[in-house]
């Protein structure tokens, strides 16, 4: 069958449902799930907080015995592994759908084209491709953690009208207003990381949390890229390690406050670069690190080219004298990076840029 207009929608309501759990699935993506009988909706699903049970059991249940002769939409291949849950892909079969519709194919070499096979061969006709863009943009995360053995990397800057990011000396300088700070909050809790570098950490003591109603304890884990352990056991970070953890990547042998932060629950990992500490996130399963600056670590992660998202906030202040300037502005971007988004929050406009693949722009 080919694809129509209707498979479109339903797999946009699909997606829709799988932006819902962004960043609260742990290692695993949020996936989104449709069953559609005779035109109808008759189950939905979404990958539960956590990251198990997966969409489609969800789905089927609520779908019950109308799933026989039903369509599935699902915004990721079905599982074939046993994993911590049984494969989606026998559930599928067993619950008698005829039809599965899918945005994207599983890179997880446990599934990657199996669980495809599996409904193919128990005769259950399968398309696959519906929405592909739009779908691989709402699990990018994933999908970076995946291919490419590091999480996705969202750098996120408030720049006043003049290009600066804050002022030397002058803390935590406010930039943005109110609904900005709210979108930032949202950000944060889609996100499975945040990291900050120990320039931050000193002038603006941040926290670093998800402070919104409903969403406390979305707050992902904060990382401070800090060589000599140079993070104070006093600082808001560290006094609420216990709650939030916190992670140190410090240089090997550095030892700083190193014996202090360790008592306060701070978690101290020696490591040699950006990129080891990269990889050491996406072995623990982190798809999404949310880099909130400042300045000298935003410009590194840009020039080693590991920045895949920047959300561009655009304040209307002028810092003036004494700014400290923002490596990058919405008239000084980087080579490679095509505006995706644009809004206002406020009297802020947030600007989102992704990352061309490489091909596109060499
Ligand atoms: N407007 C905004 O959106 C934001 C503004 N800010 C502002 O930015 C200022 C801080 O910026 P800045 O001083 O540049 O500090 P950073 O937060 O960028 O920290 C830089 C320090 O981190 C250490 N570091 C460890 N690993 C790396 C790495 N891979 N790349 C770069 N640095 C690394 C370095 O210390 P060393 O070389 O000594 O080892 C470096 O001096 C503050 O005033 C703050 O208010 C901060 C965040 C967001
Ligand atoms: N979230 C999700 C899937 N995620 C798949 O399952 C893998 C994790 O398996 P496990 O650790 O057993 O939960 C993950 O890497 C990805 O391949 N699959 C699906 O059928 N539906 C879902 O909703
Ligand atoms: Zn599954």
């Amino acid at each position: 069958m080919s694809i129509t207009a209707r498979d479109e929608r339903f797999m946009r309501e699909a997606i829709g449902l799988s932006l819902t759990h962004v960043g609260r699935t742990g290692s695993n993506p949020s996936v989104g799930c449709v069953i559609v009988k005779d035109g109808q909706v008759v189950g939905r699903g979404v990958t539960a907080l956590g990251g198990r049970p997966h969409a489609e059991p969800q789905a089927l249940d609520e779908a019950g015995v109308k799933a026989r002769g039903a369509t599935a939409y699902v915004t990721l291949e079905p599982c074939s592994h046993h994993g911590k849950t049984p494969p989606c892909a026998n559930a599928i079969i067993a619950a008698g759908i005829s039809r599965v519709v899918v945005a994207v194919a599983d890179p997880d070499p446990r599934v990657s084209g199996q669980g495809l096979k599996m409904l193919a061969d128990a005769d259950i006709e399968v398309t696959i491709g519906v929405l592909q863009k739009e779908a691989r943009r709402a699990m990018s995360g994933y999908l970076t953690r995946q291919t490419k053995g590091r999480p996705q990397v969202i750098l996120k800057l408030a720049v006043s009208a003049d290009g600066m990011l804050g002022r030397e000396g002058a803390g935590q300088v406010a930039i943005t207003g109110a609904q900005a700070r709210t979108e930032v909050h949202r950000l944060r809790a889609a996100s499975d990381a945040i990291l900050v570098g120990i320039g931050t950490a000193l002038a603006d003591d941040p926290e670093l949390t998800v402070r919104l109603p409903g969403l406390e304890e979305a707050s992902p884990l904060r990382v401070v890229v800090d060589r000599r352990a140079e993070l104070p056991a006093s600082s808001k970070l560290a006094r609420t390690a216990g709650s939030v953890p916190v992670l140190v990547a410090v240089s090997t042998g550095a030892e700083g406050n190193r014996a202090a932060l360790a008592d306060a629950g701070v978690e101290i990992v020696e490591l040699e670069g950006v990129e080891e500490l990269l990889s050491t996130l996406a072995q623990r399963g982190i798809s999404s690190l949310m880099v909130e600056g400042g300045a000298r670590v935003a410009s590194d992660l840009l020039s080693r080219g590991l920045v895949d998202r920047i959300h561009l906030y655009c304040g209307e202040i002028v810092v003036g004298e004494g700014g400290i300037a923002s490596p990058i502005t919405a008239s000084q971007m980087p080579a490679g990076f095509a505006l995706a988004e644009e809004r206002m929050l406020g009297r802020d406009r947030l600007r989102i840029y992704d990352r061309l693949p490489a091909s596109a722009w060499v």
